[in-house]
């Protein structure tokens, strides 16, 4: 991966599904490169007044992507930042797209191992019900676009968050 491939935005962008571990690993990265952690959930939370679950339940997924790819938009200007994105974040082609100038890591899970540590997954709309079918839905559906938007590759099963962040160093260069 080496020098970052763009002359702006944050250090680095985390994509992966929900429990690959995005937001713990950029909150370590930041704290060892001395940035900010910056994660576009947290941001459509403190812009919409209320949490992801319930912006799904009053005004349904649409609007939320909509607030999401907003949010991805100012982040992606964000010199200081470790960003962290949400697991649907690369649905989006202009988000991809945007992607493309950015470093990009994608951290790999398995369903058993995301299953395990999301939980019932209340805290995701879109893990309700069965949490290991719909996570295998969920990787299934956006592999593709985890791969095309990534420029490094992590797995984390059986890894702990300080080995994972080391890793991602190592090729930050
Ligand atoms: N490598 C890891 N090994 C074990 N548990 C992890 C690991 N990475 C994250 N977790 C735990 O899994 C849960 C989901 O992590 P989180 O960072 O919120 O994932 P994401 O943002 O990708 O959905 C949290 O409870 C977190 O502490
Ligand atoms: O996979 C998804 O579509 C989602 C993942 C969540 O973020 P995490 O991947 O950080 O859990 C959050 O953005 C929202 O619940 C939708
Ligand atoms: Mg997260």
């Amino acid at each position: 991966m080496g020098q970052r491939v763009s002359n702006a935005g944050p250090v680095v962008v985390l994509v992966g599904p929900p429990g690959s571990g995005k937001s713990t690993i950029a909150e370590l990265l930041a704290a060892k490169l001395g940035k900010t952690h910056r994660d576009t959930d947290t941001d459509v939370e403190t812009e919409a007044g209320k949490p992801i679950s319930d912006i799904f339940v009053d005004s349904g997924e649409a609007v939320f992507r909509a607030q999401e790819r907003a949010a991805i938009i100012a982040a992606l200007k964000d010199d200081d930042a470790v960003l962290s994105l949400g697991g649907g974040a690369i649905l989006d082609p202009d988000t991809r797209a945007d992607l493309a100038g950015h470093n990009v890591v994608f951290l790999n899970v398995s369903v058993g191992e995301a299953a395990k540590r999301v939980g019932l997954g209340v805290a995701r709309p879109l893990l309700l019900g069965n949490v290991r079918t719909q996570l295998r839905n969920l990787l299934e559906a956006r592999r593709p676009y985890y791969d095309e938007v990534a420029k490094l590759t992590v797995d984390t099963d059986n890894r702990t968050p300080a080995e994972i962040a080391a890793e991602i160093l190592e090729h930050l260069g």
